[in-house]
């Protein structure tokens, strides 16, 4: 399978206020001297055209940042993000804007991200008569087909975004992303702001899309049972780095990182015979002082010496990677 989007080395750094720092490491006891966060530590990993790949890890380790920086909304601070081959991190060149009109995104809240004075017609409308995929007068003619497309009565065109209910503003926000004819599209979070019945209805929105618009997929979400039903493959993220990445089925039948494990072991799933691993413990160190060595190894029950020394790499081994001693050569 060749890759559509092929990330390598991708980081991103933060340079945190000095003055929200000192306050942190005063209420920690300890001393912080960088200034910086590596909300995204080289990553590496692709997607194949057609995948839907699910982004998993808690609040914090990245994955808005990862998702922001593939959109093209956020540069790389190093790495490389190819789609279709162009280097899309590189902003001056043409090649590279034509490429990021092809990635779209789609946001947790779609209130906040929808333009409150803007009719519906112009909010999906606009980039796409900007783009030229469409002209100002057949607009409308248009947007009511991509509104279609979405589930919504093209009637609903001449009204504002508070005139809706949550689930109807995300099909929305979905309708402005595919306007500009997306072929991968970025779900950060994007059913988490509502209701559980509705949340199905957004989901198989998405997977009817995917059929029949040939829709790729980076799917980010901290619900491990969402991420289950709807993706091929599962990228784990825990403080800034890449952990685990498997095929859905495997990763959830068979997890091999001790944070997998925890994550998975938290998510309550039907089935008899399913594996119980040992709880996940402790909080979630700062990013602003992560451990050395293996990040996880202060919460991980199988750590070793060597975890709090040598940073694991990622390492691929038959279509699964882990970073973890435990699968390379052992923790003492
Ligand atoms: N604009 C920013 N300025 C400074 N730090 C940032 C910025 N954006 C993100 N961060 C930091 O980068 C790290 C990763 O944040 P990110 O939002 O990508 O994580 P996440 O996994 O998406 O979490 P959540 O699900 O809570 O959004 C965090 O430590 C966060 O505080």
């Amino acid at each position: 399978m060749t890759a559509m989007l092929e990330l390598s080395d991708v980081s991103r750094q933060f340079v945190k206020k000095l003055d929200s720092i000192e306050k942190l490491a005063k209420k920690l006891g300890a001393s912080v001297s960088e200034s910086c966060v590596n909300a995204v530590d080289s990553a590496s990993f692709h997607i194949a055209r057609g995948e839907v790949v699910g982004l998993v890890g808690e609040s914090g380790c990245g994955k808005s940042t990862l998702g922001r920086m593939v959109a093209g909304l956020l540069p790389v601070s190093g790495g490389t993000i190819r789609f279709e081959g162009v280097d899309v991190t590189d902003a001056a060149s043409a090649d590279a804007k034509t490429a990021r009109l092809r990635i779209q995104m789609i946001f947790q809240d779609p209130m906040s991200s929808l333009n409150p004075r803007m009719k519906v017609e112009e909010i999906v409308g606009e980039a796409a008569v900007y783009h030229g995929l469409t002209t100002r007068r057949e607009m409308s003619a248009y947007v009511a087909g991509i509104l279609r497309q979405v589930g919504l009565d093209p009637a609903y065109a001449q009204r504002f975004p508070h005139q809706f209910s949550g689930g109807q503003r995300q099909r929305i926000g979905i309708a402005r992303a595919l306007a500009v004819r997306p072929e991968f599209l970025i779900c950060d979070e994007s059913i988490a702001a509502l209701d559980v019945s509705i949340q199905a209805q957004v989901i198989n929105l998405f997977q009817d899309l995917r059929r029949e618009l040939d829709l790729t997929y980076l799917f980010i979400s901290h619900d491990l049972s969402v991420v289950e039903h709807i993706a091929d493959r599962v990228v784990v993220m825990y403080l800034g780095r890449i952990v685990e990445i498997a095929s859905t089925e495997a990763l959830f039948d068979d997890p091999q990182h001790p944070y997998t494990q925890a994550l998975i072991d938290q998510v309550p799933r039907l089935g008899a015979g399913r594996q119980t691993y040992r709880t996940i413990k402790g909080e979630i160190p700062s990013p602003l002082a992560p451990p050395p060595g293996c990040h996880f190894h202060p919460r991980c029950p199988m750590a070793g010496p060597r975890c709090t020394r040598d940073t694991p790499v990622l390492r691929n081994d038959a279509g699964r990677s882990v970073a973890c001693h435990l699968h390379d050569g052992g923790t003492e």
